[in-house]
């Protein structure tokens, strides 16, 4: 049966990134026989311009009958402060939690190729392999109260709420330790519940839920340490689970073990399997426009679609063996190259990944 992809270009370098992404779909569809339809509607920054709302119902209404939705980022100084384009009630937020992706997984893999690109060194590095899963339904980001309110004397203040309930921490801890069965056996959960209650919640939750996978491990460390950590010896990582917060911050410098921001795809989930994919970058206003972004996090988010939510692990495997190839040879984005070495642009490197996907049909 035909699947369904809706395509949110979004805002800044999204349309740039998704092109490509576009590309090695009508690749996969043309050469490989993929069953797929796709259908293009606004989200953020760019809806707003149009429509008015960053959010359109029409756009939640076709990402709810989707099969996938492929993302590429939203928001940008024209939208700020206020960053419409990403609010929880409308934007990018209002999307999550409209479709219910509460499972955001974030797989931080170094590339062999990319060694030298990483932050750290290359033998601290080697074979790096953690995946990262954070809540993405709850948590600060959405708790209330929330707001910038007016005190009887006239300040102002702000406030968030960081809320999480048992079932929100369980579920999200059930996804981690499924996901470390089919690896490495350990989960590490990650929180502040030495200062924070909703957290100390958190810690509880996830080691009565390991309690149900006896054949994994679970730890636990406070978020400061595990940002050190990570960025000390990251190798002793298997899967994190985390809030949604600590997910997002933890996951940037992650990123950047493995070269770059512009390598890191990611997989938003729901009960149903059905998914959102999406780089786990922003829309880096500062390179928008100048085809200078890395379309590889993207299109290894193509990849993760495949697998989670279409049932082709083969053209997930083909994907992330084309990217391969593309950096055996050589090719670099500026972010990934060495510094003073000549790099390729966006249209480059998808162009390359697609003809190695050809080349090796
Ligand atoms: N999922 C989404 O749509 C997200 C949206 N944002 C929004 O994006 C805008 C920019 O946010 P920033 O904090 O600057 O984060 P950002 O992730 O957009 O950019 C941070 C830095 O990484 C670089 N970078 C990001 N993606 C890259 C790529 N594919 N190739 C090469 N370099 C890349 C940028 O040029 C910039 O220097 C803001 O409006 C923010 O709210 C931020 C994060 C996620
Ligand atoms: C709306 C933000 C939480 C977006 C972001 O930074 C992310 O999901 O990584
Ligand atoms: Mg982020």
């Amino acid at each position: 049966m035909t699947k369904k992809i809706l395509i949110l270009p979004g805002d800044g370098i999204g349309p740039e990134i998704v092109a490509e992404a576009v590309k090695l779909l009508d690749c996969l569809r043309t050469d490989f026989g993929l069953a797929i339809e796709t259908e293009e509607a606004l989200v953020g920054g760019a809806a707003y311009d149009a429509a008015g709302h960053p959010l359109p119902d029409q756009t939640l209404a076709l990402a709810k009958t989707a099969d996938a939705v492929l993302l590429g980022a939203v928001g940008g100084p024209k939208w700020e402060p206020l960053e419409i384009a990403l609010r929880p009630e409308k934007g990018l937020l209002g999307l999550r939690s409209g479709l219910g992706l509460f499972a955001n997984l974030r797989p931080a893999i170094l590339y062999p190729q990319l060694a030298e690109a990483s932050t750290l060194k290359p033998e601290v590095v080697a074979g790096l392999d953690i995946m990262i899963v954070r809540e993405l339904t709850g948590g600060i980001y959405f708790g209330e109260p929330r707001g910038v309110e007016t005190l009887a004397n006239g300040e102002r203040r702000g406030l968030n709420s960081l809320v999480y309930t048992e079932s929100e921490i369980e579920r999200i801890c059930r996804v981690a330790f499924e996901i470390a069965q089919k690896r490495g056996r350990r989960v590490c959960s990650v929180d502040k519940a030495n200062v924070l209650e909703c957290t100390e919640l958190w810690r509880e939750v996830a080691t009565r839920v390991a309690g149900d996978y006896p054949d994994c491990e679970l730890s636990h460390m406070y978020v400061d340490n595990a940002a050190m950590q990570l960025v000390r010896a990251p190798k002793q990582f298997d899967v994190m689970v985390t809030t949604n917060m600590f997910g997002d911050i933890l996951s940037d410098a992650a990123a950047m073990l493995t070269g770059s921001i512009g390598m890191l795809p990611s997989a938003s989930l729901n009960a149903d399997g059905q998914g959102m994919y999406e780089p786990i970058h922003g829309s880096a206003p500062d390179i928008a426009g100048q085809d200078a972004a890395n379309p590889l996090a993207t299109l290894l988010s193509v990849a993760m679609m495949l697998r989670y939510s279409l049932g082709e692990p083969d053209h997930a495997d083909r994907i992330e063996a084309a990217v391969s190839a593309v950096l055996e040879r050589g090719l670099r984005t500026k972010d990934i190259a060495a510094p003073g070495a000549s790099a390729v642009g966006t249209r480059a490197m998808g162009d390359a990944v697609v003809d190695a996907l050809r080349a090796a049909s």
